[in-house]
């Protein structure tokens, strides 16, 4: 059966990276996407970025959107304190099987739990189901055009409470330029631009920050 991009960058990690080692499979999905094959991990270069936002807030809680094949799961949990948890909603069940490997790999399976299906079903139920209270950070990652209405969604799920960071990549390219006026103009959020590039290329990008104000 011809394979799939994200199986060639899941062989290439298996047979390159370290087991156990989050920063070697990282470094190994970042070789092969800049000199084999491009794909949409958010990267070395916004990864840093985005280091620096988790070291910052330390959460306990995290919710990404848009897992694809696991590597900003592997970025943010490698950085979590015993105990704290990733929990991240990925649609395409092809996507979630290779994250899944992935992140076993990696020697982070007890911290993040991969839930199939769109944000629109999961978010309403990570309070009653996922046992969530509040999230302290959330990873917007997914498609460009849910960002606006999935952040909305986790203020009227009640998931977001005063401190809460959200953090959204690719806000130049592809762009939400919905979500960014949002966030930027509601009243409700703090916010801050990254300017970066995209993942492996030379062009701009950026990731946005939004701090929840409660
Ligand atoms: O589009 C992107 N990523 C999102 C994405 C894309 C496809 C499928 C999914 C499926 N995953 C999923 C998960 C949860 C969900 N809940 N509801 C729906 C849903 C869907 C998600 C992206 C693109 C570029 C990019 C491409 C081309 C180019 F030229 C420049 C830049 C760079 C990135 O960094 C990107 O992130
Ligand atoms: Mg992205």
């Amino acid at each position: 059966m011809s394979q799939t991009k994200e199986q060639r960058i899941l062989d290439f990690v298996l047979q390159n990276a370290t087991c156990g080692d989050p920063q070697s499979v990282l470094d190994n999905i970042d070789k092969y996407c800049r000199l084999k094959e491009w794909a949409m991990n958010v990267g070395d270069q916004k990864g840093l970025i985005l280091d620096n936002i988790v070291k910052e807030t330390d959460p306990s809680v995290v919710l990404e959107l848009g897992t694809y094949c696991g590597y900003s799961s592997v970025r943010i949990s490698r950085l979590l304190k015993p105990g704290a948890r990733v929990f991240t909603v990925e649609m395409n069940s092809d996507y979630a099987a290779i994250a899944k490997k992935i992140i076993e790999f990696a020697g982070l399976k007890d911290k993040v739990q991969i839930l199939e299906g769109s944000t629109s079903d999961i978010i309403p139920q990570l309070k009653k189901k996922f046992e969530v209270n509040t999230l302290d950070l959330v990873f917007v990652d997914h498609w460009k055009d849910k960002y606006k209405q999935d952040t909305q969604l986790l203020e009227k799920c009640s998931l977001l409470k005063r401190g809460s960071v959200v953090v959204a990549d690719n806000v130049i390219v592809p762009g939400a330029p919905d979500f960014l006026e949002y966030v930027r103009t509601c009243g409700r959020y703090d916010c801050t631009n990254f300017p970066s590039f995209l993942e492996y290329m030379n062009e701009k990008d950026a990731l946005e920050r939004a701090i929840f104000r409660g």
